[in-house]
């Protein structure tokens, strides 16, 4: 145990991520969308606008054809589920590992296990302060302060969250390594691009400090595998809805390759912390596709998800905030 501050079991660490369906089916996509797409910090429109768009046109018109994406990333067996669940319990456990003498759990902000339950019961079970680590490696008001919003009715626990660690060296060189590994083993591409979940241009210029800190975290994974700067660039993927969003487009950004005669390019997406709808199926399954069709060849490097680097680098990070406290 390589922790400095004194630690003890009724101390917790919690792992927040996004959230995800129950079941691919469309019942449970409308469900886990609605609750997602309720929330003002991901959609800021009045609700008298939004809830008649919501209800009567994008959670029936979006929830068969999200649940057939989702059932074609679907882990089966015993331990399966939607990939984003089982990564991040599995990371739980991994990190459980690198800290004994804390309690490790999983929690989600949309569905299940729900932030909120997972705090009351760790308050039954006797655990006092709560450290609370949203998965998001980059802080947005979307994500990170949502996952603050839902903490903080924890009536009878101190909490306390770790805001973003894009800058931790530990998650960088983890990033880094897996990079080097996976163009070791399947060779490297004549370019790296960094794909990060895109944001409304609006919430960047109303000071989301999300956009440069993803520029910090692709500069500081490409200084570490040593890159020069024309041979990794940063694309935003994910867009939904019409207003504008960051820019350039992951989409946009391949088929701009494709037609310069980049033809291989691996893609990784550091802004994920575990694989997920977003990654299997937009990107290493649809975008692989396409930039084929337009003669490319697409590697997907896969997230961290629950590798050992991993764990270490999120207990360290977490040990880190600890001792802060103390
Ligand atoms: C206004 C809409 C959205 C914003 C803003 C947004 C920000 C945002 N999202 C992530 C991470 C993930 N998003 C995921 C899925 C997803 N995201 C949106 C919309 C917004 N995201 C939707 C509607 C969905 C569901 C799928 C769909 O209907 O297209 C996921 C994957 C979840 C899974 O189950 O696998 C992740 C992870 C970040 C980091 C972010 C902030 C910039
Ligand atoms: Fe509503
Ligand atoms: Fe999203």
């Amino acid at each position: 145990m390589r922790m400095t501050a004194p630690a003890s079991a009724d101390t917790a660490l919690v792992l927040v991520n996004l959230g995800t369906p129950d079941a691919p089916t469309p019942r449970a996509v409308r469900r886990y969308l609605s609750q997602f797409l309720h929330d003002h910090r991901v959609v800021q429109l009045t609700r008298w606008l939004w809830c008649p768009l919501l209800h009567f046109v994008i959670l029936p018109l979006r929830s068969k054809p999200v649940a057939h994406k989702y059932a074609s990333i679907w882990i089966d067996g015993d331990d399966g589920g939607s990939p984003l669940a089982v990564y991040t319990r599995r990371l739980a456990r991994a990190v459980q590992l690198e800290l004994p003498a804390l309690r490790v759990v999983d929690a989600m902000r949309y569905g299940n296990p729900a932030l909120p339950k997972v705090l009351d019961a760790l308050r039954e079970q006797g655990v006092r302060r709560a450290l609370v680590l949203p998965l998001y490696p980059q802080y947005s008001t979307t994500t990170t302060a949502s996952v603050g919003d839902a903490a903080a009715g924890a009536h009878g626990l101190a909490t306390a969250m770790i805001d973003d660690y894009h800058h931790a060296p530990e998650w960088i060189a983890a990033v880094a390594d897996s990079i080097r590994t996976h163009r070791a083993l399947h060779g490297a591409g004549d370019h790296l691009l960094f794909s990060f979940h895109g944001l409304p241009q609006r919430l960047a210029d109303a000071g989301d400090p999300y956009p440069q800190q993803c520029e910090a975290s692709a500069r500081d994974i490409a200084a570490a595998l040593g890159l020069p700067d024309d041979a990794w660039s940063l694309s935003y993927q994910s867009r939904f809805g019409r207003e504008r969003w960051l820019e350039p487009a992951t989409d946009a950004t391949l088929r701009a390759f494709a037609s310069s005669g980049v033809k291989r390019v691996d893609v990784v997406a550091p802004g994920f912390a575990v694989d997920c709808l977003e990654t299997l199926e937009e990107v290493s399954m649809m975008l692989a596709e396409e930039f084929a069709t337009l003669g490319g060849e697409m590697r997907y490097i896969p997230c961290l998800n629950d590798a050992p680097a991993h764990a270490a680098a999120l207990a360290r990070i977490a040990e880190r905030a600890l001792a802060a406290r103390t």
